[in-house]
This record gives C-alpha cells, sequence and structure tokens, in this order.
C-alpha cells in the first residue's frame, strides 16, 4: 500500500507537518508497512513558507524589516531545500511560467509571506490606517532573499494592513517614486495622489533576472468597486471616505504606471490582492499571477510522487463549498489525479461545513471531520493531532476490510 499524505496546516492547531506527522500516525496503526509520501502542503497564504520549507528539507531565513507602520521587526522567509521530490533539487526548477526565467539553475528558490514583513496583525484598532501602511517591508524581504542567490522567489500575497499598490515594495527595490517637483512622495496608499513620476532607473540590477510567481489569495482587480480599496480595505480600518480616496489614488497610480512603464495594472485580475501589491509586483518585477496551490504542488512535484500511490490523505482545519476555489484540499486532488487519475482522495478537516457534496463532484471521493464529540475550541484544539490520528486509524481499518474484501 501507498500513502501520499498532503495536507495543509490545522490553523492555530497544528502545522501541516504536524498535520500530516499526526495523519501518518493514525493510518501505520493500521499498515506499518505502507510507503508513506509526506508532503506538507500550504495555498500560497499563512504557513506556505514553512509548509515549503517542511516539504523541501529547506531552511528557515530571518531579516530585519519595516513593518507596516515603518516600525523595525524581524520577519521571517524561506530558502526551498534539495529533497523535494524524491531527492530531487529543486533549486530553480519550479515548472511551468517559472522555468523560462530560470537563469541560474543553481540558484535557491525563495519563498515569501507578504503578511510577514506587511500582515494586517502589526496593526491593532488604534494603529490601522490604510493611507499609511507601507508594503516596504516586503521589498526588504525580496532584496534579503536576492542576497541570498535566489532568482526564483514564490510571493504569498494576502492577510496584507496595507493598500499601497505595492509602492512601497518597489521603493524598497530601488524604484522612485516623484512628485511634480521631483521630490520622493511619502509612503503609504494615501499619498499616491501626489504621484507625478515614477523613475525605474535605480531599481535593483537583479531584479531583471529574477522570476516572482505570485500565489495570490484573490482575483480582485486594483480599482472599482470589486477592486482593493472597497473590499479589503475596510478590513484594513478605512472609513467609507478613506475608500474612496484609496480607490481614487490607485487609479492615478494605475494611470502614472500605464503612462512611464506602458503596463496596464488597473484591471488585472489579482492586481488588487494585499492592497494593490499584485499590481505593483506585475508592474515592477517579472511577475507571473498563479493559483497558490498550484504553485506549491508543482514545486513539490506532488503529481509526480503520487505516481503508484493508492490513496491521498489531504485535508485541512475546516472544509467546506469554499473548498472548492483554491483551497489546499481541492488543488491536492487536481495534482494527484493529473499524476494517478485511479488514486482514492480523503480529506480529514477539523470543522466540516456546507455544501461539501460539491467537493464529491470536484473528485473529493470522502470528507470525515475529526472531532469526536462536542466540546469547546480549546478542547479541539488541544486534542487535534490525537482526534487526527484516530480518525485516519479509522479510515485506514475501512480501506483494510475494503482490500480484504476484494481479494
Ligand atoms: O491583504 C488583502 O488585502 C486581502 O487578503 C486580499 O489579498
Amino acid at each position: 500500500m501507498k500513502f501520499v499524505i498532503a495536507p495543509d496546516s490545522f490553523k492555530g492547531c497544528m502545522t501541516a507537518k504536524q498535520t500530516a506527522d499526526a495523519m501518518r500516525e493514525g493510518l501505520r496503526r493500521v499498515f506499518p508497512d505502507a510507503e508513506y509520501v509526506m508532503v506538507p502542503m500550504a495555498d500560497g497564504g499563512e504557513g506556505t513558507v514553512q509548509s515549503l520549507v517542511d516539504a523541501t528539507g529547506g531552511t528557515l531565513r530571518q531579516a530585519t524589516v519595516l513593518d507596516p507602520l515603518q516600525r523595525e521587526t524581524v520577519a521571517e522567509y524561506g530558502l526551498l531545500g534539495n529533497d523535494a521530490a524524491s531527492g530531487t533539487r529543486v533549486s530553480g526548477k519550479v515548472t511551468g511560467d517559472a522555468a523560462e526565467a530560470d537563469t541560474t539553475p543553481a540558484a535557491p528558490v525563495a519563498v515569501i509571506e507578504m503578511a510577514a514583513a506587511s500582515g494586517i496583525q502589526f496593526v491593532n484598532d488604534e494603529t490601522k490606517n490604510p493611507l499609511v501602511t507601507t508594503t516596504y517591508g516586503t521589498g526588504q524581504l525580496i532584496r534579503a532573499a536576492l542576497d541570498d542567490g535566489a532568482r526564483t522567489i514564490i510571493l504569498g500575497v494576502g492577510g496584507s494592513a496595507t493598500n499601497d499598490g505595492g509602492a512601497g515594495m518597489a521603493e524598497a527595490l530601488g524604484v522612485r517614486f516623484l512628485d511634480s517637483a521631483g521630490n520622493p512622495i511619502p509612503r503609504g496608499g494615501g499619498f499616491l495622489d501626489r504621484l507625478a513620476r515614477i523613475d525605474v532607473s535605480g531599481i535593483d540590477p537583479r531584479i531583471a533576472e529574477t522570476r516572482i510567481l505570485i500565489a495570490s489569495d484573490v482575483t480582485n482587480p486594483l480599482v472599482g468597486p470589486t477592486g482593493a480599496s472597497a473590499v479589503f480595505g475596510p478590513q484594513k480600518g478605512a472609513t467609507p471616505d478613506m475608500v474612496e480616496r484609496l480607490d481614487a489614488n490607485l487609479a492615478h497610480y494605475a494611470a502614472i504606471i500605464s503612462r512611464d512603464l506602458g503596463i496596464d495594472v488597473a484591471h488585472t485580475p489579482g492586481a488588487g490582492g494585499a492592497g494593490g501589491l499584485g499590481a505593483g509586483l506585475l508592474a515592477f518585477t517579472k511577475s507571473t499571477m498563479r493559483s497558490g496551490v498550484e504553485i506549491v504542488s508543482q514545486t513539490v512535484r506532488l503529481a509526480d510522487r503520487a505516481v503508484g500511490a493508492d490513496y491521498c490523505f489531504t485535508g485541512e482545519g475546516g472544509i467546506d463549498f469554499q473548498t472548492q476555489y483554491g483551497k489546499t484540499p481541492m488543488g491536492v486532488t487536481r495534482a494527484v489525479r493529473s499524476g494517478n487519475p485511479g488514486i482514492g482522495v480523503i480529506a480529514l478537516a477539523g470543522y466540516v461545513g456546507e455544501g461539501i457534496d460539491q467537493l464529491y463532484d470536484l473528485g473529493i471521493d470522502a470528507v470525515f471531520g475529526i472531532v469526536p464529540s462536542a466540546m469547546t475550541l480549546a478542547e479541539a484544539l488541544a486534542e487535534g493531532p490525537a482526534n487526527l490520528a484516530r480518525t485516519a486509524e479509522n479510515v485506514g481499518r475501512l480501506l483494510a476490510l475494503r482490500d480484504c474484501k476484494s481479494r
């Protein structure tokens, strides 16, 4: 028997690696001699750095950067390791779009979550203010990864405190945003109306050799009623007046980008991710926007690793109808089925919500909740690993029975 174990984290309870370990522990009680292919997963959101570092035997790195309010903080990012896919080095070899730009095959691949430097967790009800928050720290993280030699960067976009169109990120990489007198404008989305000219002559030359894979959590455009400011501004503290001002500023920013760089970012799907960081990345770097779980699946070569497997166990803290929209269990299902159409896919979750029957139609064979009885959230979190292992064991018992009967 061969199992692929490819879950996301159970947020607040277990990392993806701990989740995978608990699943394997349960299955091992039934199938002690089975082969287990361990692939901790993520969808580009929180936990992506940890999962990819764990999946590839990579390293966690730290850099001192500015948080969204321009206070110094230490943020983590990752460099992928060599043992992603059955010992095959991942270095610079993300298949698909990234491979084309991979001018330095031996260069490490970095993984960054923008929220590590510019996330909403850095502000509170008193300090959140998307007029002034900046993605400068995300640019500093990119720089740190370049210093490490990375020329392919997987960048998780989302969970931000910012609405600056990625101008802060670009500034940290050497782009200058100037007013009509030729002076730099202040950082923050509230000041982009002062932008008269963009000067890219000082951009870090390594950016031209670097492919950035944007793993965005949304497909919203930069501006308009479904844009960054209107949809995500309020959660960052924007009042209706501020939303209007921020949206107008991003439209002005997009117009100057179009005039000075010849790139249209106003309406590109995903450009509105993380307060328009998606737009800034598309404008100032060699970036490609992709589904986060697809990027992660390709990076760890999940489809290849599922060849010959009987079952794939995946899962996430919560599973419901939204799982079909780019969440890890769905992405894992697509990836393993592409390499192995006959594989059985079983999803385990802490919470099972409405609409999971849609997932059956999309290829997930069965979904199981792991909580055995009514309990508080604190209890469910504390007992998560044991509950998960027990559920995996019980599903394993069913599989063993089926196996036995079919013989
Ligand atoms: O950071 C944000 O604005 C949201 O997560 C959407 O990307």
